[in-house]
C-alpha cells in the first residue's frame, strides 16, 4: 500500500473505483472495522470493557464491525447510539448484525459518565464532518474526553471527532484519541499542525483497495 494522502472528496472517489472494481461499499465498511479492531487487539491482547461511540453515518457503521467483532471475542460491549439510529444502508446492516450478540445499546450519554471502559472507539463523525459540533456531537466527545482523562484508552476510528478532514481545523470541545486508525490513505488532517497532536499515534490500514485501482488526482 502506497503513502497517499488524500481530502475527504477524493477518498470517496477511491472508494467508488473500489466497487467498481468489485469491492463493494460493506466490504469495505467490514475491512475497515475489522483493521482497527486489530490495532485495538494488540493494545489490548485481552478482553475488557468497551464503548464503543457511533454517530449515523459510516463513520458510526465502522464502530458497529468493531463492536460486533469485540462482542465475539467476549468484551463486554456497550454501544452508544449519540445522534440516534443510524442512518446510512451499510450502517444500518451492521447495526442490525449486533441484534443477536449481548451487546449493550444505549442512547442516552450521561448513564455512561460513572462507569469504567477501558478502552473508548470513537467512531462518532469520520471524514463526513463540518463545521462545529452540535449539542448532541458536544456531549458525546465530552463523555469521550472525560472517560481518557479517566484513564480509558480512546481509539478514534478514521479520525477524531470533530475535525474537518480537509482543513485540519478543530472544532471546539473534540475529541482526543491515543491511537487514530484511518483507511486505505492519509487525509490532510493527520499531517496539519493544528489537528495532529489529536490523532495521538496514527495507523494507516489497508481494506483491500489495489494501488492500481486508485485513481489520478
Ligand atoms: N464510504 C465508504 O464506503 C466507507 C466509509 N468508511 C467510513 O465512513 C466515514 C465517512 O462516512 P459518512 O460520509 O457517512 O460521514 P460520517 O460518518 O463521517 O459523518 C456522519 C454525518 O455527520 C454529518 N455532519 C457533518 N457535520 C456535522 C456537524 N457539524 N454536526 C453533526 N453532524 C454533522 C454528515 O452530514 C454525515 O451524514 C469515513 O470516515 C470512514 O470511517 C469506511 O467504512 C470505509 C468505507
Ligand atoms: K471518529
Amino acid at each position: 500500500m502506497k503513502h497517499r494522502i488524500v481530502t475527504a472528496a477524493q477518498m470517496k472517489e477511491i472508494e467508488r473505483t473500489g466497487d467498481a472494481h468489485g469491492l463493494p461499499y460493506l466490504q469495505m465498511m467490514e475491512n475497515a472495522g475489522l483493521a482497527a479492531y486489530a490495532e485495538l487487539q494488540k493494545q489490548f491482547p485481552h478482553p475488557g470493557s468497551l464503548l464503543v461511540v457511533c454517530g449515523k453515518g459510516n463513520n458510526g457503521g465502522d464502530g458497529f464491525v468493531i463492536a460486533r467483532a469485540a462482542a465475539k471475542d467476549g468484551w463486554n460491549v456497550t454501544a452508544l447510539l449519540a445522534e440516534g439510529e443510524p442512518k446510512t444502508t451499510d450502517a444500518i446492516t451492521n447495526f442490525e448484525r449486533l441484534h443477536s450478540l449481548s451487546v449493550n445499546i444505549c442512547a442516552d450519554c450521561t448513564v455512561l459518565e460513572t462507569q469504567h471502559f477501558d478502552v473508548v472507539v470513537d467512531a462518532l463523525y469520520g471524514t463526513g464532518f463540518h463545521g462545529a459540533l452540535r449539542p448532541s456531537g458536544l456531549a458525546a466527545c465530552g463523555l469521550m474526553n472525560r472517560l481518557h482523562k479517566s484513564g480509558a484508552f480512546v481509539l478514534a476510528v478514521d479520525l477524531p471527532s470533530g475535525i474537518n478532514t480537509d482543513t485540519g481545523e478543530v472544532a471546539e470541545g473534540a475529541a482526543h484519541a491515543d491511537l487514530t486508525v484511518t483507511f486505505d490513505s492519509y487525509k490532510p488532517l493527520h499531517v496539519v499542525e493544528s489537528s495532529a497532536p489529536l490523532c495521538g499515534k496514527i495507523v494507516c490500514s489497508d481494506i483491500g483497495i489495489r494501488d492500481e485501482w486508485h485513481p489520478e488526482f
